[in-house]
């Protein structure tokens, strides 16, 4: 089922195709992604789902000859096509990545980074800024008396913390989170998983997950990817008790995958 119509629709994809020269990796995805929802994208490794959220913020124009065709409408304007300028674009999305990506820098440093990129800042609202994306993060208490030491020298889930305040601090619309738990362990992946849930009051998420019982517990809506194709989109919910599609329920089932 593709969910269109919707008023608070954040981003609506229409038939989107993902070429890597010329090997096509996605088929035809549509899909609207609600705003300050969590949508998970599921399915098994190789089906596209990376690829799929790495267009919102248009990341493959790193590459030559990687390309995505069709349209992909952010607040209605089709952010595919090249006039809309990337750094506007990666600041509105925001992205955490499977590994915390730390920069070889302090933890203070780590938030303003951003801040210093994209305003300028006098030092004691930078301070402010910076105490309030870690506090959003969830991250302060553990390192207000550190905020000075190297953010490599954090744990694996602090570090992804990190990440996540990272890209707060500069107040993206949207954050993309491609497996940000795989490299953590059940606890600091509770805490990331209370964390995504607090801030979709303000932003919009969509996560990548290979853990169904994670896009069960984090998720408002769910994607079944397969072979780069939307096979079904709903209510997490209704996905996970009563899939319309028999490739998803064998997928859930674990009767396939
Ligand atoms: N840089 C690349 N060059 C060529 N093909 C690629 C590239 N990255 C991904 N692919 C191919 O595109 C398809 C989709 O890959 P993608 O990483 O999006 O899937 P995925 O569902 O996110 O997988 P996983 O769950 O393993 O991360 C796969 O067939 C993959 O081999």
């Amino acid at each position: 089922m593709t969910k269109t119509n919707k008023p608070d629709v954040k981003i609506a994809v229409r038939n989107l195709n993902f070429f890597y020269d010329n090997k096509q990796a996605l088929f035809d995805n549509t899909l609207d992604i609600v705003a300050n929802k969590v949508t998970a994208f599921i399915g098994p490794s190789g089906c596209g789902k990376s690829t799929h959220i790495r267009c919102y913020n248009r990341m493959f124009s790193l590459y030559k000859g990687h390309r995505g065709e069709g349209e992909i409408l952010f607040d209605g304007e089709n952010i595919l096509d090249p006039k809309v300028p990337e750094l506007q674009l990666r600041h509105r999305v925001g992205m955490i990545f499977q590994k915390p990506t730390p920069f070889p820098m302090t933890v203070y440093d780590n938030i303003a980074y951003g801040l210093r990129l994209h305003g300028n800042y006098p030092q004691s609202e930078l301070d402010d800024r910076v105490e309030k994306a870690l506090r959003d993060g969830a991250l302060w208490d553990e390192v207000k008396d550190s905020l000075r030491k190297p953010g490599t020298a954090l744990s694996g889930g602090q570090q992804q913390r990190l990440c996540i305040a990272r890209a707060i601090a500069v107040q993206p619309e949207v954050i993309l989170m491609d497996e940000p738990c795989s490299a953590l362990d059940p606890i600091a992946t509770a805490k990331i998983e209370e964390l995504i849930d607090e801030l979709k009051k303000k932003f919009t998420i969509v996560i990548v997950t290979h853990s169904m019982q994670q896009a069960a517990r984090v998720s408002d809506y769910t994607a079944y990817f397969y072979l780069g194709k939307l096979i079904e989109y709903d209510d997490t919910q209704v996905i996970f008790t009563s899939p319309q599609n028999q490739k998803t329920e064998d997928y859930i089932t674990g009767r396939f995958g």
